[in-house]
């Protein structure tokens, strides 16, 4: 990428610094501060569990692809335990929520996929499908990093009190557990790019860039709640 700096450290660490920019917008947006205040009109937040769990159901898929193109047992055995815990943690919170609101699991996921929600599922899909190890781990990377980063934001600012509404959303994403997911992407990722020559850290920087861009992208959507415009 043209702000490209020399990777000197860890693979993980320079992609941060790349994309710091970007992931310290997400902390200033407002779905993202009125989201750790409680003040986000609940029509924003209903808007963004049913994109999230359509989100959910193709990065669960991307999990998958992991596992095909691990040589480590361990790998494949952490890989598969991501995939369930992303149904059994992530979509059994966001069902929690839309029974909250009134709504049945399949009308949850009966909604459309809004654009941005397609556009970053099928960024993921592209890289996972053709993608080495290192590039699937890349592109996953700021899904799981971002949103312990945000959980971790929270919760330095206190328990979340009883009567906010979106209690159990911050304590899931400022879990140890969800802290422990970005964790390890980022070591089996450093582990397996220390003899990554310049083309191969060059595609990640691309890779994990553009899911940073798409991480804020769907905040913004949810803000927005975007729609197809025809
Ligand atoms: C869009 C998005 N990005 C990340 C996460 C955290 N797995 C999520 N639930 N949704």
């Amino acid at each position: 990428m043209g702000e490209a700096k020399l990777k000197t450290g860890s693979t993980s660490i320079h992609l941060y610094e790349l994309a710091r920019p970007i992931w310290q917008k997400q902390f200033e947006h407002p779905f993202v501060t009125s989201l750790g205040d409680g003040s986000l009109p609940q029509e924003n937040f209903r808007f963004y569990i049913c994109q999230d769990a359509l989100f959910l159901n193709e990065l669960t898929k991307i999990f998958g692809y992991a596992t095909t193109r691990s040589q480590q047992l361990a790998h494949m055995e952490r890989f598969g335990e991501l995939l369930l815990n992303t149904i059994r943690v992530e979509q059994e919170l966001h069902r929690s929520y839309a029974q909250r609101f009134g709504m049945s699991p399949e009308e949850m996921l009966s909604v459309e996929m809004a654009p941005t929600n397609y556009a970053y599922t099928s960024h993921l899909h592209a890289v996972a499908s053709v993608g080495t190890l290192p590039e699937i781990i890349t592109a996953i990377l700021p899904c799981a990093w971002i949103y312990a980063e945000v959980g971790k934001y929270f919760s330095s600012q206190g328990t979340p009190a009883s009567d906010h509404p979106y209690r159990d959303w911050l304590l899931t994403y400022s879990s140890d557990d969800f802290e422990q997911v970005g964790a390890w992407l980022r070591q089996v990722l450093d582990e397996s790019t220390i003899h990554a020559d310049d083309m191969e850290i060059s595609r990640l920087e691309k890779i994990f860039i553009t899911s940073s861009r798409y991480e804020w992208m769907f905040w913004d959507m949810a803000w927005r709640q975007e729609q197809w415009p025809v």
